[in-house]
């Protein structure tokens, strides 16, 4: 499954929407510290904006700065209409606390769709805005008429950024549901159940052929930089190659369709004023 593709494609037509409705949507980015890779996305994210036509005003702060002054730079972007999201960028410096800083944004400017109260209506099925990776991975599978209505769905992973919402967006689509993680006894005997399998654990090439069903949809959310530099997923890609049905390369998979979303969710947010 390329997202590489799609994402380019879902980008163009929202520059089209943006250009044909005059829209002049506005991203609040904010990263805090120097994390070689949250700077590389934070990149990838103000590149893919500007080209849509999207205006970020990026805020890069030392990891030294306070939690009351990351909080009064939101509360300022809270109350600015020129404003219509706000991203900050994680994981944040140990010295800030990453649920008070993610409660402190808008649900209303909250492109992440990190804060509780949207994690709460994905949670009802009455969803504002979704996590970016998991909506992302929705739209990939779609675009692939890849339906999970019925199908039995394995996460390995529950992290509150992609496992969890992951799980509540599948359920919503009508799927089983098994959600795995680090304390799961017998992993490789709930992936070979799954239809569809998410990975997202951060363990580079921790699964390979022999955790799943001949035929399965293998999607691999997992971004890790090997010694040599080379980027490679949670899942062995080659040794799947042959057995699933439906794979994603990292890079080129999950990660783009990620920020296309970001794209999407602040596209939606200005269009609704
Ligand atoms: N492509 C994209 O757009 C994105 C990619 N990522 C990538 O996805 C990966 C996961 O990210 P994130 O969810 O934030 O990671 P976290 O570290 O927050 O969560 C990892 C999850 O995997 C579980 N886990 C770890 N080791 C194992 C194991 N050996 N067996 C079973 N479960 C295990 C953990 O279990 P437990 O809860 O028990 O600790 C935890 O729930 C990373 O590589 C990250 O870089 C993340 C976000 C977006
Ligand atoms: N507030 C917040 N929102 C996030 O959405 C968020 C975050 N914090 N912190 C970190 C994770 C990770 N994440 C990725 C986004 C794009 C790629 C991506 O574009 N990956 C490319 C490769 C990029 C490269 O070359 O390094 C690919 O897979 O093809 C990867 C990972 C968003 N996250
Ligand atoms: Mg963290």
């Amino acid at each position: 499954m390329d997202g590489k593709k799609l994402a380019q494609e879902i980008r163009t037509q929202l520059k089209d929407e943006v250009a044909q409705n005059g829209l002049v949507p506005r991203l609040a980015v904010i990263l805090v510290g120097d994390d070689p890779a949250s700077q590389v996305y934070v990149r990838n994210k103000q590149r893919a904006a500007e080209k849509i036509g999207i205006k970020t005003v990026d805020h890069h702060l030392p990891a030294t700065v306070g939690q009351e002054a990351l909080l009064d730079l939101i509360y300022q972007y809270n109350e600015d209409p020129n404003i219509h999201g706000i991203l900050v960028q994680l994981p944040l410096p140990d010295s800030i606390d990453e649920a008070k800083i993610t409660h402190a944004i808008s649900p209303q400017k909250d492109v992440d769709g990190f804060h509780p109260i949207n994690l709460g209506h994905l949670f009802m099925n009455k969803p504002y805005s979704l996590p970016c990776t998991p909506r992302g991975i929705m739209e990939l599978l779609a675009h692939y008429k890849i339906n999970p209505s019925g199908k039995d769905v394995v996460i390995v992973g529950r992290s509150n950024i992609v496992g969890r919402p992951m799980a509540a967006l599948m359920l919503n689509a009508d799927a089983t549901v098994t959600v795995t993680h680090s304390r799961t006894r017998n992993l490789a005997q709930k992936t070979r159940q799954a239809d569809i399998l998410i990975v997202a654990t951060g363990q580079a090439q921790m699964l390979d052929a022999s955790y799943i069903k001949e035929g399965a949809v293998v999607v691999d959310v997992g971004v890790n930089r090997l010694e040599d530099g080379s980027l490679v997923g949670d899942v062995d890609f080659e040794s799947m190659l042959g057995k699933a049905a439906y794979l994603t390369p990292v890079p080129g998979g999950v990660g783009p369709m990620t920020i296309a979303m970001l794209m999407k969710q602040t596209v939606e947010f200005a269009q609704r004023g």
